[in-house]
């Protein structure tokens, strides 16, 4: 393993999630706060409504286009590698939370990145999105390194995710979340949108329109208007899911979506998060919940103590007796 980098240190890179990201006690509510990260397990959001098995699975409107305009990115042609983890090492003091980790995720697909607790998953989306720099190695985003860009460039690239501990601006209307991430792309500033110039208005409207297209898309258009704090909790992943949609991402990359989630509701996951590539996206997904994950992607990556141990077809991972062992905890040799 290198050892040339010096380690970055964790808490110069846990910086706000979004420049745009107002810091108020509401919205602090509903954030998990990676400087004083809690114990890691996978649904240990304590503040966070609990899932009430009563809530209606929302129906969700697969017929509607959500494919993005273009926001003038270099493209790949489908199958090509859109994003690289290129022998990636990461970190935090004695922890190697990744350890000389290598996968790409092809254009076009969605790929699992699976593990037991601790592998390492959420650290991999971190490098990726620019939250962690890693100690060694790299991330290559249609075939150029993402160097030392911050999170709202790597946004504006193309790359966006969700959040395991689902982190809405808990004040703000469904609405206005997505459109925080509409805004993302917007071309106009502060002068344009004082003085109300057409331009503003024009990419204000437009914003509007993508951002209720998105709603619909998810099945939340009738709750536009509500505060994000008050929708169920279902509601609110899928509102995630919407507000990292309006980035008009390349890469969208969903951390545990279906926590909480009851059968029906997974069920449907499944199915949005196909018509979501269906629609022209490329999906990383990580989850705990094997019959989702097996069902939905098409290649999946394992970790295990930070470490790559497995990659392929689910049907490969699934016989994969190292897979086998690191979810049973028992020797490879026993799990063959
Ligand atoms: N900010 C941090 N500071 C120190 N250690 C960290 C930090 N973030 C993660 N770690 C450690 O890095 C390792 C990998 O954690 P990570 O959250 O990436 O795992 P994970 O696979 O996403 O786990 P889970 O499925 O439980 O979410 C763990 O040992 C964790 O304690």
């Amino acid at each position: 393993m290198p050892e040339s980098t010096e380690p970055t240190p964790p808490a110069a890179a846990a910086e706000p999630t979004a420049a745009t990201e107002p810091a108020t006690a509401a919205t602090a509510a509903t954030r998990d706060d990676t400087t004083t990260r809690p114990e890691v397990t996978p649904h240990s959001d304590a503040t966070a409504p609990l899932a009430d098995p009563a809530d209606e699975v929302t129906e969700i409107h697969p017929d509607v286009d959500i494919t993005p305009d273009d926001i003038g990115v270099p493209e790949v042609a489908e199958g090509e590698k859109l994003l690289e983890v290129d022998d990636v090492t990461l970190r935090f003091g004695g922890v190697v939370a990744l350890n000389e980790v290598s996968f790409h995720i092809n254009k076009g697909e969605i790929l699992g990145l699976i593990g037991p607790n601790g592998a390492g998953k959420t650290t991999c989306f971190n490098v990726m999105t620019g939250v962690y720099q890693p100690t060694a190695g790299g991330i290559r985003y249609l075939g150029k390194p993402l160097g030392k860009r911050k999170k709202f460039q790597i946004t504006k690239l193309g790359i966006a995710r969700t959040f395991q501990n689902i982190r809405l601006f808990a004040n703000m209307t469904a609405l206005e979340n997505v459109l925080v991430g509409v805004d993302a792309h917007h071309r106009t500033g502060i002068g344009s949108a004082m003085f109300r110039l057409p331009r503003h208005r024009r990419e204000e409207a437009q914003g509007y329109a993508r951002a209720m297209e998105l709603l619909t898309f998810m099945g939340l258009d009738g709750k536009a208007d509500e505060l994000a704090r008050n929708l169920p909790y279902g509601d609110q992943r899928r509102l995630e899911i919407a507000r990292a949609l309006a980035t008009s991402p390349q890469l969208l990359c969903l951390d545990e979506p279906a926590a909480g989630f009851n059968p029906a509701e997974k069920a449907k996951l499944m199915e949005l998060i196909r018509t979501i590539r269906d629609q022209g996206y490329t999906v990383l997904l990580i989850e705990h919940d094997m019959k989702l994950v097996m069902g939905v992607t098409d290649r999946i990556v394992v970790l295990e103590f930070g470490r790559k141990i497995a990659e392929g077809t689910p049907a490969e991972i699934r016989d994969n007796p190292a897979v086998i062992a690191a979810y049973l905890g028992v020797d490879e040799e026993d799990a063959s």
